[in-house]
């Protein structure tokens, strides 16, 4: 549905309330979404929000972004909106000069199936803004000196800032894996900040894969390889994220292969990030992956509880907000999946203690997050356990009862025992019950060895962490 606006643009009297419930609604969003994300497509938005936040008008910067943020992302802001504002807000999209608005909801936000980099390059306007980073694309505050250290974290730190004081020597290339939101893009970024304020005039290159396959692209249309090749190899130092989005872009794959040739044989250093290790990467050229593997792999794991409660005290600091140790402990223990979760959470209290001039406290904290809490806390069932890890480890899920025991569904078996012994409450014997009638010391032996074996084999624990995240939804 469309609607005719008389002054589209946003200006400066634009009400301070609604100005204010935007911001707080891209602080949220900041820090819900991947930074890659939120700066190609949800930075260069303004807003218009009416007073009483009943509506709010987005502007894009053309038919391109507006179809996309449509698809992908009304449905995400306008709940972030209302969860902040606490009432309905009816959210429409209009282009910036042009002064259409459409509706937004002509799609769920859960949508979000990423559109192919390699098409998406190729619909990218020429000269927008949106698409013109600083040179290295650093973002200045993503330092060691803000990234809080933990068990979690330890090696992965230590080894970047290894790198950062002298590059080109040891763990070359450094590859960094861990979940979403563990705070690898943070570290890669400390790693040049660092570099940068030792040697200012250090060639250094911070990129998202995705940005890469779309120089990739470009370089192709434009027939400009060789001023790709002159940007690429002659870097100091190339922080490259996420990885994994190189699967199945063969020619991607190539002239990443080619630069990172060129870059090891001077000695530049090369970082990488990925959400898994690399031989759990899929379609990547073996010769690519061995190459990965070929420095230091090192995994940064989700943050124990202490670790938590330390970024919730330091970044509410941040915020010049005083966070109780009472209530950072309360957030961090319903929070444990990853640190943008917990930082989403952080923002949801402080913006709740705003709006509402309420000091903060567990009350207040548990009245804010009350949706979250509430999703946290809903039943996982033993049937969606097994149901779930049968699917990851690709058996069937009647392997879950049968009496088989190859290594193959025995292991899987395991862990899906182990899950239900975390994830819900029953017991053991009624664990085995459900696991076609086995004794409780066969559950008891599965959780014992699992919960073992997780604490030394990373990859393992890997794996758990994704089940776990996709059970608890
Ligand atoms: N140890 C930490 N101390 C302080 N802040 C952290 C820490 N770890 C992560 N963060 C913060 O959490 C947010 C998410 O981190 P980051 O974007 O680096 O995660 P990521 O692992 O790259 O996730 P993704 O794979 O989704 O891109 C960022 O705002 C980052 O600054």
């Amino acid at each position: 549905m469309t609607e005719e606006f008389a002054n589209p643009a946003p200006d400066a009297s634009a009400p301070q309330a609604g100005q204010a419930l935007w911001q707080a609604c891209l602080e949220q969003l900041a820090q819900d979404l991947p930074a890659q994300q939120f700066g190609t497509w949800i930075k260069p938005l303004s807003a218009q929000v009416s007073d009483d936040f009943s509506r709010a008008t987005l502007y894009v910067p053309n038919r391109f972004t507006l179809d996309w943020i449509r698809s992908q992302y009304a449905g995400r802001i306008a709940s972030v909106l209302e969860q902040l504002s606490g009432q309905t807000v009816t959210l429409e999209l209009a282009l910036a000069q042009r002064a259409a608005p459409v509706r937004a909801y002509a799609a769920p936000a859960n949508t979000a199936a990423q559109a192919p980099a390699e098409a998406l390059a190729s619909q990218r306007p020429e000269g927008d803004a949106a698409y013109s980073p600083p040179r290295n694309r650093l973002n200045p505050g993503l330092t060691f000196d803000t990234l809080v250290e933990g068990t979690a974290n330890r090696m992965a730190r230590a080894a970047a800032m290894h790198v950062a004081g002298m590059p080109g020597h040891l763990y070359n290339p450094l590859f960094i894996y861990g979940g979403v939101g563990l705070g690898k893009t943070h570290l890669v970024h400390a790693v040049g900040n660092k570099l940068l304020a030792d040697r200012p005039n250090a060639k250094v290159l911070y990129i998202h894969a995705e940005q890469f396959v779309s120089d990739v692209v470009k370089s192709y249309q434009r027939k400009t390889f060789d001023e790709f090749k002159q940007r690429y190899h002659s870097l100091d130092l190339l922080l490259i994220d996420d990885v994994q989005f190189f699967a199945n872009k063969d020619r991607t794959q190539e002239e990443f292969f080619n630069a990172f040739e060129a870059l090891l044989a001077k000695k530049s250093h090369i970082v990488m990030t990925s959400d898994t290790y690399p031989k759990g990467l899929a379609d990547i050229h073996e010769r690519l992956v061995s190459r990965f593997d070929s420095g230091l792999t090192v995994a940064i794991e989700p943050p124990e509880l202490e670790m938590r409660v330390a970024i919730l005290i330091n970044k509410a600091h941040a915020e010049s907000v005083e966070m109780p140790e009472e209530v950072a402990f309360f957030v961090a223990k319903n929070v444990r999946s990853n640190v943008r979760e917990l930082e989403g959470a952080l923002r949801k209290i402080l913006a709740y203690s705003r709006f509402n001039q309420k000091e903060i406290s567990i009350q207040l904290a548990r009245e804010a997050l009350r949706d979250l809490l509430s999703i946290q806390n809903r039943q996982i069932s033993v049937e969606n356990i097994q149901k779930t890890v049968a699917d990851y480890y690709k058996i069937k899920v009647a392997d879950m009862y049968s009496k088989k025991r190859p290594a193959s569904i025995a292991r899987p078996r395991q862990i899906a025992m182990y899950l239900a012994k975390e994830l819900t409450q029953k017991s053991l014997p009624e664990i085995g019950e459900l696991f076609g009638g086995r004794d409780h010391t066969t559950v008891l032996h599965a959780v014992r060895k699992i919960s073992t074996e997780r604490q030394q084999l990373t990859e393992l624990n890997q794996q758990l962490h994704v089940l776990e995240q996709t059970l608890k939804g």
